[in-house]
């Protein structure tokens, strides 16, 4: 499989090259060259799979000769063998239409590990075939740091920079990337936003003394292999409740629209996907684009799910590149604008695209503590403010009554544990494989949000490339 660039104007590669570039050299983001598609039989084959095998099956297409099938396959199984449930993403049904896909179940408790622990094995397998060593640079609102550093700690040939939004991520999440202290970790807690630290990452992929010297990698969902470990969930969904023969729809937590957009590229291989809702907080930049075209980038409202506080959704680019008939040259000159104004009105195209598929929504904070407290009280279950939001969009969506409507559970409510417990009166409490986390050390240094200072401190800290 080829990969290109949304802007038109990087180097062509195949998966194993563009799992190492992470962003492409023209500052767009790598899709594949063209949708594969599963019929539906094969579709219906893929009932009752294992998930390791279900996941190298819906995968094998977009890792093309980078990896045999069978290699393929024993990394998704040394992979997904470090979960704590046998089914890996479990469901669990609220009532006769709602369901919820548990996807926190990796070492770090969120959606993240499904990729994430996965990449890492990428990364070691395709660094083993070069004298390379890669130096990650990261952004997170809480999440993909913990889980980028839990799959990569140790590893020979990668270091790990990462980037965090000072006070601005739970205890739970800061302490999940702190507390390991592996000598190849770096965290970087900067004063600024999530957007911010994810701007500066983007920068240093087109900073030409850096790039001189460090193979700089992404562990953030700008990186291609991300999104596509995360497609793999929504068919192993699906074929539980029925498809092909029966349509279902999603309803995903949304920030960075690196996870509803796996659900979209699921719906281009031919799963039956009646709609994706995209569930956002306050910080709404995606439900405004899509319920009238307007993608301007608004300031950052700290909430109760924080990892969703992003204004800036990178992956949604990957989007407007596809519905605006993948023409590279046109997308740059859109984001051009978007980057220069910090604003930008999708296309006829784009929206009316979009439309077919997705519908969106925003919650605010009494919806997310009522949501919260609704699934406890009638359903038993302890849910986050991140799945929160999406079980406060699937609810109000209005999807007809015979499409079953999945929720990604994004976060195990135990990362959110003061949240939780002010809408339930229940303190949800860490899994065992976590549990010492309060007792340990930290490292961590303190930077400002500036550019410059986060460089030099990459540059000291990085193996040259080779
Ligand atoms: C718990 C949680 N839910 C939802 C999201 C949003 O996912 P995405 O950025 O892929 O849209 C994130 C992080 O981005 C997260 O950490
Ligand atoms: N919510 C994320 C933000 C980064 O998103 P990513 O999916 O692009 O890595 C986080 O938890 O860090």
């Amino acid at each position: 499989m080829d990969y290109i660039s949304t802007r038109g104007n990087a180097p062509v590669l195949d998966f194993e090259g563009a799992t190492l570039a992470g962003l492409a050299s023209d500052g767009g983001l790598y899709v594949p060259a063209e949708w594969p598609r599963f019929s539906e039989s094969e579709i219906a084959g893929m009932a009752g799979l294992p998930y390791a095998e279900l996941a190298a099956r819906v995968m094998a297409p977009f890792v093309g000769t980078s990896l045999t099938y069978e290699r393929l396959l024993e990394l998704t199984t040394q992979a997904y063998g470090r979960f704590a449930h046998k089914a890996v993403t479990p469901m669990v049904q609220l009532d006769e239409q709602h369901w919820v896909l548990e996807l926190f179940h990796g070492p770090t408790l969120a959606f993240k590990d499904v990729a994430l622990q996965l990449l890492g094995l990428f990364f070691e397998e395709f660094l083993s075939r070069s004298e390379r060593n890669l130096t990650i640079v990261g952004a997170t609102s809480g999440d993909t740091g913990s889980a980028a550093i839990d799959a990569v700690a140790g590893r020979a040939k990668v270091d790990v920079f990462m980037l965090h939004p000072e006070g601005r991520v739970s205890d739970v999440q800061r302490r999940q990337m702190t507390t390991v202290l592996a000598p190849n970790v770096h965290n970087i807690a900067i004063n600024g936003s999530f957007d911010d630290a994810q701007a500066m990452v983007k920068r240093m992929f087109n900073d030409k003394d850096m790039t001189d010297r460090f193979a700089i990698g992404a562990v953030n969902s700008i990186n291609w292999a991300r999104l596509m470990a995360q497609v793999v969930y929504y068919f192993a969904a699906a074929v539980q409740l029925g498809a092909p023969q029966r349509k279902v729809a999603f309803s995903v937590p949304t920030g960075n629209f690196g996870d509803v957009f796996a659900g979209y590229v699921a719906a281009k291989m031919g799963l039956p996907i009646e709609k994706l809702i995209v569930a956002t907080n306050v910080n709404d930049i995606l439900h405004r684009a899509l319920s009238s075209g307007d993608y301007s980038q608004g300031t950052v409202t700290p909430t109760a799910a924080p990892s969703m506080d992003i204004q800036v959704s990178s992956n949604f680019e990957r989007l407007l590149f596809d519905l605006g008939g993948r023409d590279g040259a046109a997308m740059a000159a859109q984001m051009k604008g978007f980057e220069a104004d910090k604003a930008m009105q999708l296309s006829n195209a784009q929206r009316e695209g979009a439309a077919a598929l997705f519908q969106s929504a925003r919650t605010d904070a009494d919806e997310m503590a009522s949501t919260i407290r609704w699934a406890w009280e009638n359903c038993g279950e302890l849910i986050d403010p991140h799945t929160a939001c999406g079980l406060f969009a699937a609810r109000t969506a209005g999807i007809d009554a015979s499409v079953p409507v999945v929720t990604l559970a994004t976060a195990h409510p135990a990362k959110f544990p003061e949240a939780v417990e002010r809408s339930t009166g229940h303190r949800p409490s860490l899994p065992a494989r976590v549990g010492d986390l309060f007792d340990r050390e930290e490292k961590c240094v303190k930077l400002p949000g500036d550019y410059d200072a986060i460089a030099a401190f990459v540059a000291e800290h990085a193996s040259p490339k080779a």
